[in-house]
């Protein structure tokens, strides 16, 4: 039985019997059919831990989408773009302009160039040097949430920031690679494990290029809810037996962070109950 199942159904029960209830609040988000208000019940400074040595943490209560997801986080690090066109899936397609762009968000704030030390680097080139130059850094880190450009982004970023932190397995004599990924909003059903298996890939990846072993993710959620609509899904879903954990890997051939495409995923025996179909999103 995987440990992410376990993970995702203590939190889900402990959002609903001890979660507080937004109905009735002036909140943001809108169902897009009727334009209602869409309400949530939140908790508050959720933290959960995975250890990737142990096993990868997708779900199989029911299956995540484990390329899709990949391709969302090549889109944001690697190609480092804010249009819809360069995404495979159509997750962002509600936010795009008729361009296709989402704005200075995400993939656009990652490729925005800065000076340090004398040369110009963008965040993701940052991190993959300081890990390769200064692996013991304590000052390893993306940023995406960037005050000055919110305005002008479809959506404040939710995952907002990854730091990246070396240990020593002594045993193997080899460095690990963990992570901590700071998110200010999540959408429990439909992005928990979407968004934990999607830095969980980037810490794979990143762990790879630098010969690392990919260790922790702790995952920091400020406010974690369940949508008023999906409390059904969710009930139901977390009733369900989970299977064991499915083999997740990388194709070991790849040595540079920019080579990396979803072909290179390699997922074996992933058992999963039934998807829940046609979610439907808060916009
Ligand atoms: N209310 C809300 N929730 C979100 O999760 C969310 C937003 N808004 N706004 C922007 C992005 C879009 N995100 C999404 C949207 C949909 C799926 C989704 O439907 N995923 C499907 C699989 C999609 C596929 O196969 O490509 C799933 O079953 O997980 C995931 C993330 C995450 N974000
Ligand atoms: O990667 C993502 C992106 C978005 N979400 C969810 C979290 C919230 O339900 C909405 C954003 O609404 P805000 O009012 O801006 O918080 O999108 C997610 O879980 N993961």
């Amino acid at each position: 039985m995987s440990l992410a199942d376990h993970i995702f159904m203590d939190m889900c029960r402990d959002i609903l019997e001890n979660g507080t209830d937004t109905k009735g609040e002036k909140v943001r988000p809108k169902w897009e059919d009727t334009g209602e208000s869409a309400y949530t019940i939140k908790r508050f400074g959720v933290v959960n831990r995975y250890d990737l040595r142990k096993e990868f943490p997708a779900l199989t209560l029911r299956k995540t989408a484990l390329k899709s997801c990949m391709d969302e986080i090549l889109w944001i690090y690697q190609k480092k773009s804010n249009n819809i066109h360069d995404l495979n899936s159509h997750i962002w397609d509600a936010w795009a302009d008729a361009d296709g762009s989402i704005g200075t968000c995400y993939g656009d704030v990652v490729g925005r160039k800065f000076i340090y030390k004398g040369e110009e680097t963008d965040q993701m080139d940052y991190v993959l040097r300081q890990l390769k130059e200064n692996p013991y850094s304590r000052r390893i880190m993306t940023n995406l949430y960037q005050f000055e450009y919110l305005h002008s982004g479809a959506l404040d970023p939710c995952c907002y920031s990854m730091t990246y932190n070396v240990t020593k397995d002594a045993a193997e004599d080899r460095l690990v690679l963990n992570g901590v990924l700071n998110q200010r909003s999540q959408d429990v059903l439909a992005a928990n494990n979407w968004n934990v298996c999607q830095y969980s890939i980037l810490l794979m990846m990143v762990a790879q290029v630098n010969d690392m072993i990919p260790g922790e993710l702790v995952h920091v959620i400020a406010d974690a809810h369940i949508y008023d609509r999906h409390v059904p899904a969710v009930r139901e879903l977390i009733s369900r037996t989970p299977y064991a954990a499915p083999k997740v890997t990388l194709n070991p051939e790849i040595k540079d962070f920019y080579d990396f495409t979803t072909k290179d995923l390699i997922v074996e025996d992933y058992q999963a109950g039934p998807q829940i179909r046609n979610i439907p999103i808060a916009v």
